[in-house]
């Protein structure tokens, strides 16, 4: 195997056609040597692209669903029990049955959403697994990866192609050897080794399990969950920018790549392996833990040159305050309980600031606040909800893709429970909050953007965006005053917008613009 994994998988045009006929692309693509300096080689277009077309769709070669999610996903096709998206693409209401999941009645470990995708899932990979996996119930998805791709190699079930063209993907084995991780990547390749009883021999599988490792991208649904890890070739060529042009999601088990922006033919397709919305030295870490590598794009590189500027030789405690405030984000919402989060984080970036004040436009704060949102929401308490969702969404720089149109809808989602609260609950009107009319046109106006926005997100056909677009159209119906897309709209809005940012504490020109 290391013969063929030391010759690059772009010099084997052959192998390039043949993989890149498994996917399904409006124009056809390319595998040649990266533009990025040092990142091996890399996925192209050959023809231009617009701004949110899918570039490719993809059925990867393993998808394993998170163990916490087990019971509620279909382990087959990834239909999510949970979610709020009906597939006719509407929001489900509380009269909509629960997907019923089923599980495997023998390793109890696999669920699914009906026989069909349990006979499916049988027979293309269970069957081989499923005493495996009910000996070895809590084993982490990327390792049930790993197995369910030396099961599939022992019985032939990936193609020749396949399997070629997945040996030959980056591993960055010396780096992740010599990691903290070593011994837990040459524990589970050994276990894996001796249970699945393969052929491949002990470096074989090592090499295997550092490619899912460095390879597998997370199963993330238009919705914004992530169901769990997937591994497929063609995705797996994409490099990493901080400013990508595209990204990826699943619908079901199918993978998509959809652009971001618009593509000159002949330009790399990169997404972003980190999270985009977060800082230089959070990015940064990320990048150097799970892929090995350092990024010195210009968007970093004038990041760090802020940093620099604003709190010279500050890095690392920049650095380390960053994690804690995310921690103490991520706790507040696990715990549902933001009570001593403001103050927490006060006295967190008083590391960094003397007087406790972290620039609002500087992550993560307005992340924090999206946080401080959704859990006032969880209480039921809509105004201060409203406060935080105003300068959480609004404090993000970049207004595009998946996350953006997520954090929209969980602002519009707080301000039609305020319309529909009971008479008096809300302060309409009243020391500068918004009247009820203000606040219906804000809705209306935010609407139609996020229509507008999931649809050139995630496409027209896909539930999430239909959803989106019929709870926009139910509730413009009920306007009675000039339509969002007009010009008497847009002013009225505007005016509505200025109320709500004066309320909040937010600068007027940091809301948005009508489309
Ligand atoms: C999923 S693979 C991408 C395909 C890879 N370039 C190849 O030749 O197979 C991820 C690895 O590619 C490299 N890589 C991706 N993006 C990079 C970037 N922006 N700068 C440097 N290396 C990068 C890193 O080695 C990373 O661990």
């Amino acid at each position: 195997m290391s013969s063929i994994a030391d010759s690059a998988l772009h010099e084997d045009e052959t192998l390039c056609t043949q993989i890149l006929e498994t996917i399904t692309a409006a124009s056809p693509l390319q595998i040649l040597p990266s533009k990025i300096s040092g990142a091996g080689i890399g996925l192209f277009v050959t023809k231009d692209v617009d701004d949110g077309e899918e570039i490719f769709g993809s059925k990867p070669l393993v998808n394993c669903v998170d163990n916490e999610l087990q019971r509620s996903v279909c382990d087959n096709c990834c239909a999510y029990q949970l979610s709020t998206v009906h597939p006719s693409g509407r929001f489900r209401t509380a009269e909509d049955a629960e997907l019923e999941m089923k599980a495997c009645s023998r390793c109890k470990v696999c669920y699914y959403c009906s026989r069909a995708c349990q006979r499916k899932a049988w027979k293309t990979h269970h069957k081989h697994e499923c005493e495996l996996l009910s000996e070895t119930p809590t084993m982490h998805p990327l390792t049930r990866a790993l197995y369910r791709i030396l099961l599939s190699i022992k019985h032939n079930i990936l193609s020749g192609d396949q399997r070629a063209a997945m040996q030959r993907l980056t591993s960055n084995m010396p780096e992740l050897l010599s990691s903290d991780n070593a011994k837990l990547i040459v524990g589970a390749s050994e276990a894996a080794r001796s249970r699945t009883k393969t052929d491949l021999s002990f470096a074989e599988v090592v090499r295997l399990y550092c490619i899912v490792l460095t390879n597998s991208v997370s199963i993330f649904q238009p919705e914004g969950r992530m169901l769990g890890s997937s591994l497929d070739v063609v995705a797996s060529l994409m490099n990493h920018s901080c400013d990508p042009n595209a990204f990826v999601v699943f619908e079901g088990n199918s993978l998509r790549v959809r652009s971001l922006r618009k593509l000159r033919g002949g330009e790399e397709i990169t997404q972003c392996y980190a999270d985009v919305n977060m800082d230089v030295l959070i990015r940064g870490r990320k990048l150097k833990d799970s892929y090995n590598f350092d990024c010195h794009c210009e968007r970093c590189e004038k990041e760090l040159k802020a940093h620099e500027e604003r709190t010279p030789g500050m890095i690392p405690q920049m650095e380390q305050t960053q994690h804690d405030l995310i921690d103490r984000s991520n706790e507040a919402i696990r715990l549902i309980n933001i009570d001593t989060l403001s103050t927490d984080a006060h006295n967190l970036a008083s590391r960094i600031f003397p007087n406790g004040k972290w620039p609002e436009d500087l992550q993560p704060w307005p992340t924090l606040h999206i946080s401080q949102s959704r859990v006032s929401k969880a209480q039921g308490s809509l105004v201060p909800a409203l406060k935080y969702g105003v300068k959480g969404y609004l404090f993000q720089e970049r207004r595009i893709g998946p996350s953006w149109i997520h954090d929209l809808l969980e602002f519009l989602q707080v301000i039609s429970r305020m319309l529909v609260a009971p008479k008096g609950d809300i302060p309409f009107g009243k020391d500068g909050f918004p009247s009820e009319v203000q606040l219906w046109t804000i809705l209306h106006g935010h609407l139609r953007e996020l229509a507008l926005g999931a649809t050139r997100t995630f496409g027209e056909r896909t539930a999430y965006s239909q959803a989106i677009g019929a709870w926009y159209s139910g509730s413009i119906a009920e306007e009675e005053g000039p339509k969002p897309g007009t010009t008497a709209f847009a002013n009225r809005f505007k005016r509505a917008q200025g109320v709500l940012l004066a309320w909040a504490g937010v600068d007027e020109s940091r809301g948005i613009v009508l489309t």
